[in-house]
């Protein structure tokens, strides 16, 4: 039997807009003259060589760290800014790359945790909880603690736990870089289809391009600031998004080679 949980009624969808940011810490720049934008419901990727600010930029989307200056905002899809038309911050979950897991609630209550901060009552807190794992393929695994649970299912929870509360913004840090190969396709593919059903936007660290290309309608590829005058990205249009069975295709494989080409620059 297939259940529905209805969305909250005030979902909306937001874009992300990021003009000319720039983010120091202390004397060190970071981030410079960084400009992009990602639709609403749609997704970026950023890869890029270790060090170069991939997490620091997330942290500043997440408004957990202050930047010296530019614009990040977050705007509905007609255009107009999140804020003043709805009159809040957009929802927005953020998956660090150790899962962030609390280890002393299984996994049934890590889940609940959002729905209880946002004071949902009792009975829609089973059953959102109960539809999560069903589509985590996690049912009957709710009383284990994380300790007790794989690499690819602790990931799944923590993605759970990030969808649950029904984010209009997730942000993704690196999420399947302790899994698999397997399991990092089947997690690619649960992210596609859990965006497909929830419609949220998505900023996604990588440092795979195989996974940039399948999961970002965009591509930014950043490397280290130099004091020199070069821009510190590349922003690529990604035809590739969500294709499966492209990895033979030449012109596929020519993206996969320029973004390579710009990560050893
Ligand atoms: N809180 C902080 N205080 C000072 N410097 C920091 C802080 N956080 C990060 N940095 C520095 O900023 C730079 C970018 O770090 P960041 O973690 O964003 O890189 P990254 O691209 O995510 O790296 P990785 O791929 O290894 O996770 C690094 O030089 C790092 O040492």
């Amino acid at each position: 039997m297939t259940r529905t949980v209805s969305s909250t009624a005030d979902q909306y969808q937001t874009g992300i807009h990021v003009r000319s940011l720039c983010k120091t810490f202390g004397e060190q720049p970071v981030l410079n003259e960084l400009s992009f934008s990602v639709c609403a419901g749609k997704s970026l990727s950023v890869i890029g060589k270790s060090g170069c600010g991939k997490s620091t930029l997330l942290s500043v989307l997440a408004q957990l760290q202050e930047y010296q200056s530019g614009v990040v905002e977050f705007v509905t899809p007609q255009g107009k800014s999140f804020i003043e038309e709805y009159g809040r911050m957009p929802r927005l979950s953020y998956v660090l790359q150790e899962y962030g897991l609390f280890p002393w609630k299984n996994a049934r209550e890590n889940l609940m945790l959002p729905l209880q901060i946002a004071k949902m009552d009792k009975e829609r807190i089973q059953e959102h909880v109960a539809l999560m794992l069903q589509e985590l393929d996690l049912s009957g695994l709710e009383k284990r603690y994380p300790c007790e649970l794989s690499g690819g299912q602790k990931q799944r929870l923590a993605l759970g736990r990030a969808l649950i509360s029904k984010p209009e913004i997730i942000l993704l840090d690196e999420p399947l870089s302790s899994v698999d190969a397997i399991n990092r396709e089947n997690l690619q593919n649960l992210i596609l289809s859990l965006w497909k059903k929830y419609q949220f936007t998505f900023v996604l660290v990588t440092h795979s391009v195989g996974e940039a290309v399948y999961l970002g309608g965009n591509i930014l590829s950043l490397s280290k600031f130099s004091s020199e005058d070069v821009s510190q990205y590349t922003l690529y249009d990604n035809p590739y998004f969500a294709e499966e069975n492209i990895r033979d295709k030449k012109e596929y494989f020519e993206l996969c080679k320029i973004i390579h080409h710009s990560l050893q620059e």
